[in-house]
């Protein structure tokens, strides 16, 4: 599974929330194209989502959930049930939030779970801290996904600092989190990552597009 994904892009098809892109077919149809155009793998959020990509495509999917709790800043596939779930869709791949941060269910009993379904566990972390712990309860993927996530304010750049730290310890590397350019992902790769994610650059369709109208309105001419 991991040899599949080595030193190739992993497209993220995750819409926005809420927006006209967020339903399970016009997913299964961003997977379809996301390995049309040459990625190896796809990053899936939501059960039904995962069914309908798994059902189109057959390359790895990363599944995760995305839950908003309220006693809790954890987010990404925080419980258990998340996990089996997922797996019983088609992922191969669950990522889970592992963060430091209050939790409702802990990392290892995550990572017990997803190994007793036949899953790989990918650690979505946030700096080196997160990764150490992770690889210690047996991740089989560090990301560097919440790199970025866990303060008030988000840098433009990924963090390909953390991408070198990880590639350090021996454990397969995903960088995540703003690589909004070829030439990133590319770096990601060169700074040591096994492999690279891309999602709002390549499927958030109203991100992408406000990125070209602001860029358009600084030139500041008057409509
Ligand atoms: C922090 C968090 O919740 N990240 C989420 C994780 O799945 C997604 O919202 C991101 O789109 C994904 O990580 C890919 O990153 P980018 O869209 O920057 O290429």
């Amino acid at each position: 599974m991991l040899e599949n994904l080595k030193n190739n892009l992993i497209v993220s098809c995750q819409p926005v929330v809420g927006g006209p892109m967020d339903s399970p077919a016009i997913i299964a149809a961003m997977a379809k194209a996301s390995v049309a155009g040459g990625a190896a793998g796809v990053r899936v959020e939501g059960v039904a989502n995962v069914a309908a990509a798994r059902a189109a495509v057959t390359c790895p999917i990363i599944g995760i959930v995305k839950v908003a709790l309220e006693t809790s800043a954890v987010k990404i596939t925080p419980f258990a049930q998340n996990v089996v779930d997922l797996i019983s869709a088609g992922a191969d791949i669950v990522a889970v939030d592992a963060t430091d941060r209050d939790r409702p269910e802990t990392i290892g009993s995550a990572i017990e779970i997803t190994k007793q379904h036949g899953g790989l566990f990918m650690a979505d972390c946030s700096n080196l801290k997160d990764g150490v712990n992770a690889q210690r309860l047996g991740a089989d993927i560090l990301g560097t996904t919440m790199s970025g996530y866990t303060e008030r304010t988000t840098p433009e750049e990924p963090d390909l600092e953390l991408v070198g730290e990880f590639s350090r310890l021996g454990t397969f590397v995903i960088a995540e989190g703003r690589y909004n350019t070829p030439d990133l992902a590319a770096r990601a790769i060169r700074s040591g990552a096994d492999a690279v994610v891309v999602g709002s650059a390549i499927t958030r369709l109203e991100v992408v597009t406000r990125w070209f109208r602001d860029a358009v309105d600084e030139v500041g001419v008057k409509r």
